[in-house]
């Protein structure tokens, strides 16, 4: 149990006590603080409303600053500071969200109109909804609790997407098993919990965000093999993504020099946020997220869930994403290469000549999709003298099992890709981007809008809309 001095956040607390990012929960070590303005859109800014959207990605949060018609005002970046326990998740994604803020040029911020924030799927807390305090968790989207398998196979259909250990309804049935009961106890994804540090209100997801504790969002409902459970009292109520929730508290205006007419909206995930940012939405156009992990997005005409696969379909108003998220991706990278060094390395691939090396690459034992394995190893050997040839090795092997991604999609019955559009930090490889469409066999680009947080920038301008009464 998290000791409730450590990461209690009453939302009345403010009222009386300094902010908790200032609170002495700053990074033990300064960490770099990057941005970008612009200073010709910044011109127009003090008459025009901005967005600002948040994305909270594996390795660090990012945020993008926009217009109506989608110029960045700013944006910028912070990774999160060193962790010791996963509590300490919690702390570091509260001083990330608030030295981000606190990076936005003080004279954008009153116009700033609407927020939203993007997390990764099925990242969960449990939280007192009588006093803010942490009861348990994070736990974080690939963590897998197989310990609550049984129970959640017993009362959910065959083969959906929460008969999978790393869910979020596992997660919640292994603490609550655990807990024996909940008292005052609710569920929160990493998202709605940022966006509660905002606004002060418990209970309020998304339907990307819920989909992995059983929300069905083609029924607009929880099932009701779910709403009967004794935990469903725990359950968020779910709305879609970029609906505005309530006004920024007044303590975080006063101390950021925020409008108080600044709404707070629902958010989604870090890979729909980045589906939204690359502006694709045909059936057959798709989104890939290279970043610390590889999330799939396709348009689908037709709904895909298979959890034996790791599939499942995400609604995106009246469409279908059918996808799912490997663990394989930039965090292997990053154990063996420096960015730098990726970039170096890189320039001396050819990229139509096919690697003869056969890898899995996974930076620790199990795998979601296109393998739904908790068990799955890591293959990284042999290893060739040449880095640049392993580098190869590596960005085919991670191409390969895109293809095999979309490939499943295909089988189980939903509408071929045609295009691929690349988001995270992997878009900026071109030698990748053309290893990736060689395999692939499809147009691969990257897309004009790479990150997450500008998607979520576009949830807080529809967010801002819908509280105006405008359609969007
Ligand atoms: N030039 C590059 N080529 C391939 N991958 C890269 C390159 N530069 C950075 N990356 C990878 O991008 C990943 C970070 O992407 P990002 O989208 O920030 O991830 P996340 O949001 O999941 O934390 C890192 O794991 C890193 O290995
Ligand atoms: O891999 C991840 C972290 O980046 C998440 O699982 C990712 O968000 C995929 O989940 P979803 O498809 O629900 O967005």
């Amino acid at each position: 149990m998290v000791p409730a001095t450590a990461l209690s956040v009453h939302p009345l607390a403010h009222r009386h006590q300094q902010h908790p990012a200032r609170r002495g929960l700053e990074p033990r070590r300064r960490i770099t603080m990057l941005s970008r303005q612009n200073p010709e859109a910044d011109a127009a800014a003090g008459t025009t409303p901005l967005y600002l959207g948040i994305d909270f990605g594996t390795s660090g949060a990012r945020y993008a600053l926009i217009d109506r018609q989608g110029a960045i005002h700013s944006e910028g970046k912070r990774p999160y500071s060193p962790v010791g326990d996963a509590a300490g998740w919690a702390s570091s994604w509260r001083a990330a969200l608030f030295q981000l803020i606190d990076d936005i040029p003080p004279t954008l911020r009153p116009s700033i109109s609407a927020i939203s924030i993007d997390g990764t799927s099925a990242t969960t807390l449990i939280v007192d909804s009588e006093t803010g305090e942490l009861l348990a968790g994070p736990f974080l989207y690939n963590e897998s609790f197989p310990d609550a398998l049984p129970a959640v196979a017993s009362i959910a259909p065959a083969n959906h997407t929460v008969c999978s250990g790393t869910s979020t309804l596992c997660k919640l049935v292994s603490w609550w098993n655990a807990a024996g009961g909940g008292g005052a106890a609710v569920l929160m994804h990493q998202s709605d919990w940022l966006l509660w540090l905002l606004h002060g209100q418990y209970g309020v997801s998304d339907y990307n965000n819920a989909l992995k504790v059983g929300y069905d969002p083609e029924a607009g409902a929880y099932p009701s093999w779910l709403a009967s459970q004794p935990y469903a009292p725990m359950l968020p109520s779910v709305r879609a993504p970029g609906d505005p929730i309530a006004a920024v508290r007044d303590d975080v205006c006063s101390q950021y020099g925020l409008s108080k007419e600044c709404v707070v909206c629902t958010g989604t995930t870090d890979s729909i946020a980045a589906f939204l940012a690359a502006r694709t939405t045909g059936p057959g156009k798709a989104v890939t997220s290279l970043g610390s992990t590889l999330a799939i997005k396709l348009v689908s005409k037709v709904r895909v869930d298979d959890a034996r696969f790791g599939v499942y379909s995400h609604r995106l108003d009246d469409a279908w994403l059918v996808g799912g998220a490997s663990n394989t991706g930039g965090a292997v990278l990053r154990q063996l290469f420096t960015d730098d060094q990726l970039v170096a390395l890189s320039r001396s691939i050819d990229p139509a000549a096919a690697s003869p090396l056969d890898y899995y690459p996974l930076p620790r034992k199990g795998e979601r999709f296109p393998v739904s394995d908790p068990d799955m190893a890591p293959r990284l050997q042999p290893r060739p003298d040449s880095d640049a040839e392993y580098l190869h090795g590596i960005l085919e092997s991670i191409a390969r099992i895109e293809a095999k991604g979309y490939n499943l999609l295909r089988e189980l019955g939903a509408t071929a890709v045609e295009e691929v559009f690349t988001a995270g930090g992997g878009a900026q490889n071109n030698k990748w981007t053309a290893i990736r469409e060689r395999v692939l066999g499809v147009p691969v680009r990257k897309a004009e809008q790479t990150e997450a947080a500008y998607g979520a920038a576009l949830l807080a301008l529809k967010g801002a809309d819908r509280r105006a009464g405008v359609a969007s």
